[in-house]
């Protein structure tokens, strides 16, 4: 049997570093929710009066350490406060007051807006919070005011912190599990060290059994040198027969103990090596499914931004290693707003889905592409250098233009943009990225639709 000790230990470290990671990333999510709903406090401040107060208390709140049980009472008043304004409106009891209507959305509104759905757009969710993040999308992008848009934050806000805790708790189980391995790992040095004592104690016995028969017939020899008389030499070797064969008989008593204790030790380990073997086989299974779930988009069923950075991390290396060309392409699917807009967002998840499969399906078995976020995806082309990805990209674009959407039997069409570049000397990961994203931008203002190198 192999235990593969190592390896586990290092993936478990790999594991709980990842998660260390992720949970950086959530934090500077965090910080990103308390500016925006300072920047709502803000821009919604002075609308009501009876409102101010709560949310001044609130942006006071948020400026101290997020502590989600004391945040939770001045939400909830906000959000009684914010229901009472149907029935307390500004100005009923006040001539200087404009007549309420619940915040229209404003040029403010609609940045708030565009920042909170490029920020659900960009975080990289759990799995199993996917779903929320995906309902969460689609108000924002329906939230008419402002009102509506602060309580997005607020779920975001909540999402955040559930993201976090649940990554904690994570971390938490990874580290109970190296514990139990090391604890394990405790236990088998522990029997080997007692084997080896015992296999001493044994080596121990032996030797005192060839001392005392060497004493015994050494006493043996002397007395034959002194004693004439046959009986009573007679005599004296039976007494010494008696004497080696006790030491024998002490012996084989000490090793007969000694081996059975050794046996039942033995299979106690063997249990707990089979044990360790099934409780091995159980995490292997479960992280190798953690890992695919982390690095999948589930709506689409694709690799999703995280296989992506892992993705051309080692293509980078490799890169560095060999200069073998390697480009990235950006694509972005062209006003998929008004898709979302005029067909529902049901309808916008079912185009970004059939558009995901018919990118995998017609990338090269070589080439790699994932979901980055929204309506945008991206592709490695390993290997290949512009000239040649810029060939696979229009004929990617082609297929996305020629796939037969439909909206009430009328055909609607839908196209994409793609900026592509290639690694250069000096280049990263993310200088790449960026001139990908550029080169995207390029191609939108060139009128869509279309490949453009940067
Ligand atoms: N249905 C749906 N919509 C999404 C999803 N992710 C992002 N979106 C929407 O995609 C839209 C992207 O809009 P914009 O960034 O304004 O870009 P666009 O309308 O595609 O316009 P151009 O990129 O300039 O051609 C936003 O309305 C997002 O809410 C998703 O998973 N499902």
């Amino acid at each position: 049997m192999r235990l593969d000790n190592q390896l586990w230990e290092s993936k478990y470290h790999e594991a709980v570093e990842r998660l260390t990671r992720e949970e950086a990333q959530w934090r500077t999510a965090e910080s990103l929710l308390r500016q925006l709903v300072g920047c709502l406090g803000r821009v919604a401040h002075g609308a009501h009066d009876q409102v101010d107060p709560h949310i001044e208390r609130l942006s006071a709140a948020l400026s101290g350490t997020m502590e989600p049980l004391a945040l939770e009472p001045l939400v909830t008043e906000l959000a009684e406060a914010i229901e009472g304004l149907g029935a307390r409106p500004r100005g009923v009891n006040d001539e200087r007051s404009i007549p309420i209507t619940r915040p229209q959305r404003t040029e403010h509104g609609s940045s708030v807006q565009s920042s909170l759905s490029r920020l659900v757009d960009r975080i990289v969710i759990l799995p199993r919070l996917a779903d929320r993040a995906n309902d969460l999308r689609h108000d924002v992008a329906d939230a008419g005011d402002l009102v509506a848009l602060a309580a997005c934050g607020d779920r975001l806000a909540d999402l955040v912190n559930e993201q976090r805790i649940g990554l904690q708790r994570e971390i938490d189980a990874l580290q109970a599990v190296l514990r139990h391995v090391t604890g394990r790992l405790d236990e088998m040095s522990q029997y080997m060290s007692r084997e080896l004592a015992d296999q001493s104690t044994g080596e121990a016995n032996g030797q005192a059994l060839d001392a005392s028969v060497a004493h015994e017939m050494r006493l043996l020899g002397e007395a034959a040198l002194e004693i004439d008389d046959m009986h009573e030499l007679r005599e004296r070797v039976n007494q010494s027969l008696e004497t080696i064969s006790l030491c024998f008989r002490d012996f084989r008593d000490r090793e007969g103990i000694r081996l059975t204790a050794y046996r039942e030790r033995a299979e106690r380990m063997r249990l707990r090596i089979e044990q360790l073997e099934t409780e091995r086989n159980t995490l292997q299974r479960s992280l190798e499914r953690e890992h695919e779930l982390a690095q999948t988009d589930t709506m689409i069923g694709m690799p999703n931004r995280l296989a992506y950075e892992k993705r051309i991390e080692a293509a980078y290396e490799s890169w560095q290693a060999t200069m073998r060309p390697l480009s990235v392409a950006a694509i972005d699917i062209d006003h998929f707003k008004s898709i979302n807009d005029t067909y529902g967002h049901t309808a916008g998840d079912a185009v970004l889905r059939i558009i995901g499969q018919a990118l995998l399906k017609h990338i090269r078995p070589c080439d790699f592409v994932a979901r980055y976020g929204g309506e945008e995806f991206i592709v490695i082309f390993d290997g290949a250098d512009e000239a040649e990805s810029l060939q696979v990209c229009e004929r990617l674009r082609g297929k996305i233009q020629h796939l037969a959407f439909h909206a009430s039997r009328q055909p609607v069409r839908v196209t994409a943009s793609i900026g592509l570049t290639q690694f250069r000397p000096g280049d990263t990961p993310q200088s790449v990225f960026d001139r990908a994203d550029l080169a995207l931008y390029t191609a939108k203002n060139g009128g869509r639709n279309r490949c453009a190198v940067g």
